[in-house]
């Protein structure tokens, strides 16, 4: 994989560098709530702007439907990029339209632009290669050289992640470079006891994971809303929580599996419940209940790990040489489930070994509830594609900036 650095060293001045970023910040309307991920590509903006390059920033921003929305417009995350450099950043408000052409062709040398949201066009996360090559051309006329910085995404098989690169002269940014050594070191040589811990609400993406995991953790604790299908799978009744009913057979496996290799599944003893999904623009007191996880009531949805569980999640890690963790234990967005969260994140700064938090939320959440981003060995941008390098799995977005 050649880096930027060579790129840099080859000279950039006057050409027009597509960066990959990952951008996909959480947003409070148009407000960012946590800018790690910005943050995260700046010194390779940073440093092909200094170089001379007249650099365009693309990513993606939440899930739209391959159309314009909005509200995941990227006009935030580029103005937040401006303050970080303490430079203009231009803005086009289409990706590959008039906009986005008259934007990168009025760049100056050391300027950057940033273009409207990946995914508000179909050909970006399209499942039809030709749809997603003909995106690809359009995104490729844009620009001479193509950087990969996106680490959030690279396991994804999109236009901008996947083919884009093979249109252009390609190199990874410093991001990708970081995440890939740390990575790197750990699935090579991973200290025992490994422990891994999953939540979050991306359950369908990511309990395929665990199928990989049970041949290499020693331990898994699971919350979150990946928690439910777990607790359905033995035979509770999960009332209205997150369910991916599809996956009970799996999980099922998974279960027994786990029993077999000596792997031990940890599920939640007892969970936070309401009748409904907080609000968390207002933060109104949502006055949530504590159920043991075999007595969830029919008309309620769990939202948080309980207090009993915060305890035998903390002891489970207690003594772990090497911590993975992707996806909030609840809700933590709002303080009256983000207890299980803060619990899991203490828990890893007392472990004696080396931690790993990964995702965009998990490392947001570690961030918007006070924790000092020092006490973890390394808080990783992407949470998906952590999970799948850890896998071994082969991911487009890498693949891709090989020679
Ligand atoms: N029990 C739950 N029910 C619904 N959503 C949940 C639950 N627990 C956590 N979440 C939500 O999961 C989201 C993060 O999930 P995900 O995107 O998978 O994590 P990451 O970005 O760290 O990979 C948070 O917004 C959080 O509110
Ligand atoms: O937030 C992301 O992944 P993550 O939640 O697994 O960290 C990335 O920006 C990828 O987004 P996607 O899962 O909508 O493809």
């Amino acid at each position: 994989m050649k880096t930027i650095a060579e790129l840099l060293s080859a000279g950039v001045a006057g050409k027009r560098v597509f960066v990959r970023a990952d951008l996909n910040v959480p947003l409070d309307g148009t407000t960012i709530t946590d800018d790690g991920r910005i943050r995260a590509v700046v010194p390779t903006v940073k440093a092909l702007a200094e170089a001379g390059a007249r650099v365009v920033v693309a990513s993606h921003l939440g899930r739209p439907k391959g159309a314009p929305d909005p509200a995941f417009s990227l006009a935030p995350a580029a103005a937040r990029l401006g303050e970080l450099l303490g430079a203009e950043v231009a803005f086009a408000t289409d990706t590959v339209g008039d906009s986005a052409q008259a934007t990168v062709g009025g760049l100056a040398d050391g300027r950057v632009a940033v273009i409207e949201n990946l995914r508000f066009n179909a050909g970006e996360t399209s499942k039809d290669d030709a749809e997603r090559a003909a995106f690809a051309d359009r995104l490729a006329a844009l620009a001479d050289v193509y950087v990969g910085d996106g680490f959030g995404a690279v396991h994804r098989k999109h236009a901008s992640v996947y083919d884009l690169p093979a249109r252009l002269p390609h190199y990874a940014g410093h991001l990708i470079a970081t995440e890939v050594g740390v990575l790197k070191k750990l699935s090579e040589d991973v200290q025992r006891p490994y422990v891994v811990a999953l939540g979050g609400a991306k359950v369908s993406d990511k309990l395929a994971v665990i199928d990989q995991l049970l041949g290499k953790a020693d331990r898994l604790l699971i919350g979150g809303g990946m928690a439910y299908t777990f607790l359905k799978a033995k035979g509770y009744e999960v009332g209205i929580s997150l369910l991916q009913e599809d996956q009970i057979p799996a999980v099922t496996e998974y279960l027994e599996r786990a029993e077999k290799n000596g792997v031990e599944l940890v599920l939640p003893v007892d969970v936070l419940v309401a009748t409904e999904f907080p609000d968390l623009k207002t933060k109104a007191p949502a006055n949530p209940t504590t159920v043991a996880a075999d007595t969830i009531p029919a008309d309620q949805e769990g939202l948080d790990i309980g207090p009993e569980t915060r305890k035998l999640y903390a002891s489970k890690l207690a003594d772990a040489a090497t911590v993975f963790w992707n996806g909030p234990m609840g809700v933590f967005e709002h303080p009256d489930y983000a207890e299980g969260t803060k619990a899991v994140a203490q828990a890893l700064v007392d472990a004696p070994g080396f931690t790993v938090v990964g995702g965009g939320d998990s490392a947001a959440a570690v961030r918007t509830l006070g924790f000092d981003e020092t006490a973890f060995g390394h808080i990783s941008t992407g949470g998906g594609a952590s999970l799948e390098y850890l896998e071994g799995k082969t991911l487009p977005g890498l693949a891709a900036l090989e020679d």
